[in-house]
């Protein structure tokens, strides 16, 4: 373990929040736990063209909600807010300017006609280099005529002609290297630097200890390494985590469609914990994930993040497969903790808090949406819930009376049976109203249903009948009565 390990969660603001950025930041927060370090938020921006207005603000309250607290940043409005890159440019720019002094790099004078030219040219000599490395001959004096004149230029590295660098990742063990592009563009005309040159200025500023990141930037180590030798620092340690994938095999992106992004699942009403418990599963090893290998689907367990899984989390375990979450294991998952949420009063104050004001904007007119009789239907209806946000859908009929012409509750009438259903109802209302009043009790009203149970065509009839009558739906509680 390293003495103070720092870790970082560096997305950029080009989209929604997927899943694939929530899972990376959850193990950076996991490593940064366990190895007794920090990990921080970095906002990679400097792509100008593809900044999406509010992803900063949906990525860091997906974290919040997450419960994926960063360590450090500057403080806005009292809480650690994340670094961003755009605002870092004096760096970059002393850096490039260490780099032209040393001959690591140079000025590039090229147009894009030119650049074009250049491409085709090599093309059709057989080479896949990207440059031909026109400018980095030009004498001083000339470039100084160039920057005399206002000619745009972007800043080169000088790549040496070495043996590609070999590295060690924490996952992926000793990859083989991408070759090292020809001279590529750290510092664009526009001023603004290129993923490689801020990624790699920034990892050392901030003294970052261990990048945890994608496996799409895995070919760009050896590049990176090259900056690194190049301003004469210390590389930090690499762990490059497999993608994760959607169903159809692509990779998770902000370019994805349903079901990828965080707000979705925040707004649907899914329980944080059980979405990273879901999360941390996808990439492991065989037997040797944190569960233990264990059947989740039959039996699904709950690790807390901030105990169970900040132990038993091991890079040493994860593989380099690619993986897809394992569709319908979420419900599965968040079932339980749900249940065990509910069970402990203090959460179950949380939740019904949570859930009062949902329900009261669903049901405005209703005398039922007050604290109690929600607290009471929800450990009532709990068996039904994949997950809390369903509530408002599945409770309604305790709110307001079924609306018998709504075309959904027609359907359901349909489904309720072809025999005459209004007949047993008629005899369920006798015998109910037969009843006194000190006689509404849970085993009179059985006692009173049970009498007719055979004469109506049996429990299952009289029973969906009576849920039909009393929900308008096919689905409710338990109406108990005896079965037989
Ligand atoms: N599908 C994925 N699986 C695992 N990690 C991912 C995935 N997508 C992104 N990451 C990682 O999450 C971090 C933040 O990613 P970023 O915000 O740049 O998202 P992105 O989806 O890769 O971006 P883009 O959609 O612009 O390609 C990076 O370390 C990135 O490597």
């Amino acid at each position: 373990m390293p003495p103070f390990p720092r870790l970082r969660f560096a997305p950029s603001p080009t989209g929604s929040f997927h899943l694939g950025g929530l899972r990376t930041a959850l193990f950076n927060h996991l490593l940064a736990r366990k190895w007794g370090g920090k990990w921080l938020l970095r906002i990679e921006d400097t792509d100008q063209t593809r900044l999406v207005e509010g992803s900063v603000d949906e990525i860091r309250s997906g974290l919040e909600w997450a419960g994926l607290n960063y360590d450090e940043g500057p403080v806005v409005g009292g809480k650690y807010g994340p670094y961003f890159q755009s605002q870092r440019l004096d760096l970059y720019h002393s850096h490039t300017a260490e780099l032209l002094k040393k001959d690591h790099a140079y000025r590039c004078f090229c147009n894009p006609a030119q650049l074009a030219e250049i491409r085709l040219r090599l093309v059709n000599n057989g080479s896949m280099a990207g440059y031909d490395r026109t400018c980095r001959t030009l004498e001083p004096e000339e470039v100084k005529h160039n920057l005399s004149l206002g000619k745009p230029h972007c800043i080169r590295l000088s790549t040496p002609d070495e043996p590609t660098p070999r590295f060690n990742d924490l996952v992926f063990g000793n990859p083989s290297p991408n070759p090292v592009p020809v001279d590529p563009i750290i510092l664009k005309s526009d001023g603004y630097p290129t993923y490689h040159l801020a990624n790699v200025v920034d990892d050392h500023a901030m003294e970052i200890t261990h990048v945890l990141r994608g496996e799409e930037w895995l070919p760009s180590v050896p590049l990176h390494l090259t900056l690194y030798s190049a301003f004469g620092w210390e590389p930090p340690q690499f762990a490059h985590l497999p993608l994760l994938l959607n169903e159809d095999g692509s990779k998770m992106s902000k370019r994805t469609g349903v079901g990828a992004f965080v707000s979705e699942y925040r707004e649907q009403g899914w329980e944080p914990e059980t979405l990273l418990n879901w999360l941390v599963l996808a990439g492991w090893g065989g037997r040797r994930d944190p569960y233990g290998n264990q059947d989740l689907a039959k039996t699904p367990v709950y690790l807390s993040i901030d105990e169970d899984l900040i132990e038993r989390f091991d890079l040493r375990n994860f593989t380099h497969r690619r993986s897809v979450l394992a569709p319908g294991l979420l419900a599965k998952l968040n079932r339980p903790h749900i249940h065990a949420k509910l069970s402990d009063p203090r959460e179950r104050r949380k939740i019904v808090e949570k859930m009062l004001p949902i329900v009261k904007s669903h049901f405005p007119d209703s005398p039922n949406a007050n604290y109690e009789f929600v607290e009471k239907a929800l450990l009532a209806l709990e068996h039904q819930l994949d997950k809390l946000g369903d509530f408002p859908s599945i409770s309604g009929y305790l709110f307001q009376e079924p609306d018998y012409n709504d075309p959904a509750v027609v359907m359901a009438k349909k489904a309720v049976g072809s025999f005459d259903s209004t007949a047993c109802l008629k005899r369920a209302q006798e015998e109910l109203a037969s009843l006194e009043d000190s006689q509404w009790t849970e085993p009179e009203i059985k006692r009173a249903l049970d009498g007719i149970k055979q004469e109506v065509g049996g429990t299952k009839k009289l029973m969906s009948a009576l849920r039909y009558a009393l929900t308008g739906g096919k689905v409710c509680f338990s109406l108990q009565i005896s079965a037989g």
